[in-house]
């Protein structure tokens, strides 16, 4: 495997004194597709912001840890370096558009700009990507959608819009944090197809943090899933599918009734992920584990393996 574009060593977050996030290591190359699973309150969402140093500061924030991308700490960067990161190399997309979204310029100013910016284009060349863009993440009319505002467009094509904006300015690395959980199955087909392209064609890295498991199953080369703050288990995605042995894994894959089914989500297992600060001595899970064994419940176990890496005293 080429070296990591990103890598992301004993990252620990930390809210009100409490760790959200502690001791993960996980990394990206180019060109890879790496989904991000677990359920809501894991801390996925804290992980993909703290990449682009976007956490609510100071309620929340990098407490430990380093975050390499190509070769540079992010943490260490000055602010104005940061920016330009995140406008030219770094791009995130989030399950809701308005969040990115500039209200006030239409969708084609919003991508003219990341595309004579980013990839030196004339004003002409630029309205033209840009329509191409907008055909690509499946919006109708595309000419004709450059000059709505977003307020001007229903709840999807706003995001496919936003989409596309990220897409414009040709980023080394997308972090996608649940980019189609609101779109139709079709539609959230065809974005994941475009961005699998992309990956293909220009080496783009993608971080997709996901409830889908039937999602990250069919775009994914490698899986991280995530509880109670730590990363449990992580492999390749066909790896992890058959043979899974953190027992949390175990648990979400049997939770689902066609497993590996596109659109397939998440169904409850009983209990609750603990919350930062409520979380047991031992592992997070050992409250609901049906395997669990006497030092599940004291102890943390380690991140054990090399290419399949998992983080418990009982597995599968
Ligand atoms: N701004 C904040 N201040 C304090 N705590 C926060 C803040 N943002 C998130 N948290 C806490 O961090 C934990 C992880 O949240 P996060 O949103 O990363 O989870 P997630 O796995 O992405 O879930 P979801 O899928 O619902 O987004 C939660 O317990 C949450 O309460």
């Amino acid at each position: 495997m080429s070296d990591p574009l990103l890598s992301i060593e004993d990252l620990q977050i930390s809210a009100g004194g409490k760790a959200v996030v502690e001791e993960v290591n996980l990394s990206i190359a180019p060109g890879e597709m790496v989904g991000l699973v677990g359920e809501s309150g894991c801390g996925k969402s804290v992980t993909a912001l703290s990449v682009l140093r976007l956490l609510a500061e100071p309620q929340i924030g990098v407490t430990g840890g380093r975050l390499i991308y190509d070769g540079t700490d992010l943490r260490t960067l000055p602010e104005k370096r940061m920016e330009a990161i995140r406008g030219d190399e770094i791009a995130m997309i989030f399950q809701e558009p308005m969040t990115s979204l500039n209200p006030v310029f239409t969708i084609g100013a919003q991508m003219a700009e990341s595309l004579r910016l980013h990839r030196r284009l004339s004003a002409r060349a630029a309205r033209d990507e840009a329509g191409a863009l907008l055909a690509r993440v499946g919006i109708p009319a595309p000419q004709a959608a450059l000059d709505r505002y977003p307020h001007e467009m229903s709840g999807g094509q706003r995001q496919r819009a936003m989409i596309a904006i990220a897409l414009a300015c040709g980023p080394r690395l997308l972090v996608a944090d649940e980019p189609t959980t609101a779109l139709d199955v079709t539609v959230q087909a065809q974005i994941l197809d475009l961005l699998d392209g992309l990956r293909r064609e220009t080496g783009m890295a993608v971080l997709l943090i996901t409830h889908d498991l039937g999602v990250v199953s069919q775009y994914c080369d490698r899986v991280a899933v995530m509880y109670g703050g730590r990363i449990v288990e992580e492999a390749a995605a066909e790896t992890l599918f058959a043979a899974p042995r953190h027992r949390y894994t175990e648990a979400l894959l049997a939770t689902i009734p066609a497993a590996n089914a596109p659109g397939a989500k998440l169904p409850a297992i009983p209990g609750l992920v603990p919350p930062p600060g409520q979380r047991p001595p031992g592992c997070a899970f050992a409250p609901r584990c049906r395997h669990v064994i006497e030092r599940c419940r004291t102890e943390m176990p380690p991140l054990d393996g090399d290419a399949h890496k998992a983080r418990c005293w009982n597995p599968a």
